[in-house]
């Protein structure tokens, strides 16, 4: 297909598309959500949800206006803008096939930069029931040892100055709620969706910290009338690439600046908690239930700290896409005996699940080439997800005694693709907001093996653990000494049967 035969993806072209569009006027769409980090895989998630209820002719007036805060949304926002909020979101199937669909629940989009006024007034306005949140781990500044707030963020600082325009999401969100307050309007309820040990509590305590800083008062009424449901959220979404967008104009004639690609998969599990009602998402699929924590536990450490342990040990195997590392047979027994022996055994019975499938789907998921989610996006910001999924594992098993061969084996991995050269002498592009200083130390390992766990910040005590010291030394000693590969196949004897 030419680019002259594609249809530019807008409100009035809709009839001219032969993939499935909004089924539902979207001019009589209201916006009751506003959410924050509109990026992949609120696109893939939320959005959906809302345009599966839309499509059934409910949920009509949860429309979501999307917010940017970041200086890079404002790709985001001229994307959205060219093309009236719509999207296409395309499943990738193991078999080849692209299931597409034109998303429509996202109404409206503002940057917060160009006009913060503009996304405060939004949020205190009546309609506004939902503020959501998918702004990444980092997003929640908070310390991964102590769980405190950092009300030292410069930009937190400068949010808290008076008279200035906040520009976080905690200044915006906090300014809404004050209004609301003061206005007489009940708060709207803070719903996070980023993958975040108790991701409910988190954000009841970061909004609250801050609103505190700002006024005591506030923050006793934030902790008191704000709602933050907690919520386990899977569906593996990776960045959008130019092939994407080129295959789906070739495929579907469809001209879209930013179009979602994911795998099929997808699973949302909910507390029932909102000030001001929800929409019906039961009706969708979501799993509403009275206690979140057992569903979040089992998919952040099996799913999310499998990620991890595939990542590193992947890239430094010379492996670029997550299931090119996930269908080598070394690679998937190292995953599953992670999750049978060291992950499994920290996990509360999880109602309703069966462990052993939800394991094994954990690798067919991983495994799927049409997805083509890359190792890279797995090592970004590991500062951010280590020590929040990853690390928990190792605390709870040396508490009662149990191993943490596996898991200290993966820490070893980051640390050394911390080094940031590969085992070819390459350069590794370590991206992470603290890239400069964990090189930094990952190079002084060499001389000094425990440098990069002797950092409190992230790994608190567990540098004077020996149960944990021990293994990780081992592998980090073998990584430096024979490679990944020949580190895993040691990791893995005798060999065991997945
Ligand atoms: N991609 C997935 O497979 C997936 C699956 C489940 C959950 N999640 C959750 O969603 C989050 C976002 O993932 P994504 O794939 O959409 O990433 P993305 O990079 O496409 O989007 C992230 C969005 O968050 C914003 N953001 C980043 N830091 C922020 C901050 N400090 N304050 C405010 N906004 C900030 C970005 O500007 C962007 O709009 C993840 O970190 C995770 O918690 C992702
Ligand atoms: O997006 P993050 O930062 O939470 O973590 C990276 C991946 O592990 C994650 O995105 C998974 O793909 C996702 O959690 C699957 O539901």
């Amino acid at each position: 297909m030419t680019a002259g035969a594609l249809t530019h993806l807008e409100t009035a072209q809709l009839g001219a598309l032969e993939v499935p569009v909004p089924g539902y006027d979207r001019s009589a769409v209201t916006a009751g959500i506003v959410h924050f980090g509109v990026g992949g895989f609120h696109r893939a998630h939320q959005a959906m949800y809302l345009d599966r209820l839309m499509d059934q002719g409910k949920a009509l007036d949860w429309g979501i206006c999307g917010v940017g805060v970041m200086a890079a949304d404002a790709r985001m926002r001229d994307a959205m803008a060219a093309q009236d909020c719509l999207y296409t979101l395309v499943l990738k199937a193991p078999d080849g096939s692209w299931t597409p669909k034109v998303v429509g629940s996202i109404v409206d989009y503002l940057f917060a930069p160009d006009d913060p006024e503009a996304v405060i007034e939004k949020m205190a306005d009546p309609a506004t029931r939902i503020v959501s949140l998918t702004v990444t781990e980092g997003g929640y500044n908070f310390s991964p040892v102590t769980g405190e707030f950092d009300a030292e963020n410069p930009a937190v600082q400068a949010d808290l100055a008076p008279g200035a325009a906040p520009a976080t999401t905690f200044g915006l969100v906090t300014e809404a709620l004050a209004r609301r307050r003061d206005r007489g309007v009940p708060p709207f309820t803070v719903m996070s969706c980023d993958n975040i040990p108790g991701n409910g509590h988190m954000a009841q305590q970061v909004f609250a910290a801050f609103a505190e800083l700002r006024d005591p008062g506030l923050g006793a009424w934030v902790r008191e009338e704000v709602r933050f449901p907690n919520s386990m959220v899977d569906r593996i979404t990776p960045v959008t690439t130019e092939d994407d967008k080129v295959q789906i104009a070739a495929r579907f004639g469809l001209d879209d600046a930013w179009p979602v690609v994911c795998e099929p998969f997808t699973q949302w599990v909910l507390e029932d908690q909102f000030t001001l009602g929800r929409p019906p998402l039961e009706e969708v699929g979501v799993q509403v239930v009275a206690d979140v924590e057992p569903y979040e536990l089992m998919k952040l450490r099996l799913l999310n700290a499998s990620h991890q342990a595939l990542c590193y040990f992947g890239h430094l195997a010379g492996y670029r896409l997550v299931h090119e590392v996930a269908q080598d047979p070394l690679f998937a027994r190292f995953l599953r005996a992670y999750m049978d022996d060291e992950g499994t055994p920290t996990l509360p019975p999880v109602p309703g699940m069966d462990l052993e499938a939800y394991k094994s789907e954990l690798i067919a998921r991983f495994s799927n080439d049409a997805v083509r989610d890359t190792v890279a996006r797995l090592c970004a910001e590991s500062s951010d997800r280590i020590p929040k999924w990853l690390l928990p594992v190792i605390r709870i098993n040396l508490a009662a005694g149990r191993g943490t061969r596996l898991a200290a084996a993966v820490v070893a991995s980051w640390a050394r693709y911390a080094e940031a050269v590969d085992e070819q002498g390459e350069p590794i592009q370590v991206v992470d907001r603290l890239a400069e200083e964990l090189t930094a130390t990952a190079r002084r390992q060499q001389d000094e093996p425990l440098a990069f766990v002797a950092n409190r910040r992230l790994f608190g005590d567990l540098v004077d653990e020996p149960g944990f010291t021990g293994p990780y030394l081992e592998t980090l000693t073998s990584l430096h000494e024979h490679g990944a590969r020949v580190t895993l196949e040691r990791l893995m004897a005798p060999a065991r049967a997945v």
